[in-house]
């Protein structure tokens, strides 16, 4: 459950008061999904919204950049919540001491054992979603980039063996390879960097949702594929699904295009992308407060992850 700052309902119904036709104060209940920002679901008695308060990795000062985000792809028609503005046209607030948005409540679920089809059109959404910031102009470098990821190595130490043995060493080896590998010379654009399962919403086999922009940043654009690929193409625990990266591949050649330069690119991007995901797990592992009502996500799903590309070079053949 990922509740990091409580919201007093006396604070809720005053917030509300700032936005003209949101309706009065139901309920709110905390969402037990996201690991990184508190989210609520509000209900009034016109509405529903969700409720977002950023917490420790969102920059305040990104929130511009991500809003505004936000507003262009809706704006394209991409099902993208936006989010609202109070009456003297703010999106951003300040609630119980936090950075805080209402947002748009956009209908659907999150498949947790996607099949081919439902890969094949989340691929597509990714495809329309790059199609639909081409002409973005808004900016903010990869705070976890490639360049990030040894450090965060370093920060996170042998502290790391601790969750499993060896895994320092194993880390360490395999950033090594993927830093001297790493392309320079393929398109940059935004790009959500996040699209996990969680993240997109689907009613049946359609996307209803493309949500968590909070990671958005400007960065090598087939990486957002194999961040996608890395997310949906296994199991929870880091198994792989028959059919679901190939269909993934094919929904988003179908809607936007994989040349084959980043074809060829994305082995190395998603050993990239396994290493960002098991050690922003595994510092969260180590260092999420105990008080904290939040699921931590398992670190070792993406070694497993990481193992199974190492073992499989033709993966995107
Ligand atoms: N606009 C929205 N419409 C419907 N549900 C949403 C929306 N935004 C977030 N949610 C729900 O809240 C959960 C957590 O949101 P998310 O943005 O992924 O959190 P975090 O910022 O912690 O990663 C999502 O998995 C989804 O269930
Ligand atoms: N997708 C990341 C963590 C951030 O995800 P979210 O669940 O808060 O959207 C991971 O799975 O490690």
């Amino acid at each position: 459950m990922a509740v990091y700052t409580q919201v007093s309902a006396e604070a809720l119904s005053a917030f509300l008061r700032r936005y003209d036709g949101v309706g009065e104060l139901v309920s709110a209940k905390g969402i037990a999904e996201g690991v990184e920002n508190s989210n609520y679901l509000v209900d009034t008695d016109t509405a529903r919204f969700i409720l977002t308060l950023y917490e420790r990795r969102v920059d305040a000062g990104d929130l511009p950049f991500f809003l505004d985000l936000l507003d262009h792809c809706a704006a394209r028609g991409l099902p993208v919540p936006p989010a609202i503005r109070d009456r003297d046209g703010q999106a951003i607030q300040t609630l119980e001491g936090r950075p805080a948005c209402l947002i748009r409540f956009l209908t659907g679920i999150s498949v947790t054992r996607p099949t081919p089809q439902h890969a094949a059109t989340a691929g597509a959404a990714l495809g329309r979603l790059h199609g639909a910031v081409a002409d973005f102009a808004g900016s903010r470098a990869n705070s976890l980039g490639v360049a990030d990821w040894r450090p965060l190595l370093d920060r996170c130490g042998r502290d790391l063996d601790g969750i499993a043995p060896g895994l320092f060493a194993r880390v360490d080896g395999a950033l090594a390879a993927v830093e001297a590998a790493w392309p320079h010379d393929l398109p940059v654009s935004v790009i959500h960097a996040d699209l996990f399962p969680d993240n997109v919403l689907m009613l049946g086999d359609a996307v209803t949702g493309l949500i968590d922009f909070y990671f958005a940043c400007r960065d090598i654009r087939a990486y957002d594929v194999a961040v996608m690929h890395t997310s949906w193409a296994f199991d929870p625990l880091g198994v792989p699904l028959e059919g679901v990266g190939s269909a993934l591949l094919a929904g988003y050649d179908a809607a936007f295009g994989l040349s084959a330069a980043e074809r060829a690119a994305l082995p190395v991007l998603a050993k990239g992308a396994c290493i960002r995901f098991l050690l922003t797990r595994a510092w969260d592992w180590l260092n999420t407060p105990a008080d904290a009502l939040v699921t931590r996500k398992d670190p070792l799903a993406y070694l497993r992850r990481l193992d199974w590309y190492d073992a499989h070079p033709e993966a995107f053949a």
